[in-house]
């Protein structure tokens, strides 16, 4: 199993009385491709930062890839992120003034990728992959469009060979063309390193292209009380 959660309730500090998440049993098999909607507010990004050991659960069990993070502290789950899990966020988190290898290898750097001219040779890999011509690679990503910016941080998620990804609304920011592409490249990418996949979006338009589609309100028994 990829991802195992049992008997998880988390709310936010200082609203104790306003549970945002309460999941009694949920499971994502290794390899599958799960795709997670649900109403703003919902919890959606909340669940993903528990998976990924940013948040801590108040309570319950969280194993992710055999491992109990409810049990390491924040650095070891820090770590643990670095090393195996891929995160693309909905505004993409890059370094607006670093240029795209140096995104790249920033991420490769705290994880297990390794250093020097083995990680710069990864990150070149990597954007040729995703199509980012080397005239682009060492302008600040400010300078380069959504599209861009976005097959970096799709990079910046690959480069220390995850075994998760997970996505929050990451084609939030794409017009439909530029949406379709990043998905089929998104597909293309986690099928051929057989990634485990959970991808959270509004827009329902995109389960075609997963194994598996949830509504969180389904899962979450907490949902209606805040
Ligand atoms: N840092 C925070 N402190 C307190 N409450 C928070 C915090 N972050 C989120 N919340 C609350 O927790 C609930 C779930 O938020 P979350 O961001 O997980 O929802 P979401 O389903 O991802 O929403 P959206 O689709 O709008 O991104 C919301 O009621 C939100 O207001």
């Amino acid at each position: 199993m990829s991802v195992d959660l049992h008997g998880v309730e988390f709310s936010y500090p200082g609203s104790a009385n306003k549970p945002v998440l309460h999941i009694n049993n949920w499971t994502l098999p290794l390899a599958e491709k799960r795709f997670i909607h649900g109403p703003s507010g919902c919890g959606k990004s909340t669940l993903l930062n528990l998976i990924s050991g940013m948040l801590a659960p108040l309570s319950g069990k969280v194993h992710v890839l055999g491992e109990q993070l409810e049990k390491m502290n924040r650095r070891q789950r820090d770590r643990f992120r670095a090393n195996h899990i891929g995160y693309v966020f909905q505004q993409f988190n890059l370094i607006h003034y670093l240029d795209a290898v140096d995104n790249i290898r920033l991420a490769g750097h705290f994880g297990r990728t390794g250093r020097g001219a083995c990680l710069t040779r990864q990150s070149h890999l990597l954007l040729e992959t995703l199509g980012i011509k080397d005239n682009e690679w060492h302008k600040p990503v400010s300078r380069l469009s959504i599209g861009q910016q976005q097959r970096i941080a799709i990079a910046r998620a690959l480069v220390n060979r995850p075994e998760l990804l997970i996505a929050d609304e990451p084609t939030s920011s794409l017009d439909p063309r530029s949406r379709e592409n990043f998905m089929s490249l998104l597909m293309s990418l986690t099928a051929e390193h057989r990634m485990t996949v959970l991808f959270v979006s509004h827009d329902t338009g995109l389960q075609h292209y997963f194994d598996s589609t949830q509504a969180l309100p389904d899962i979450n028994t907490a949902a209606g009380k805040h």
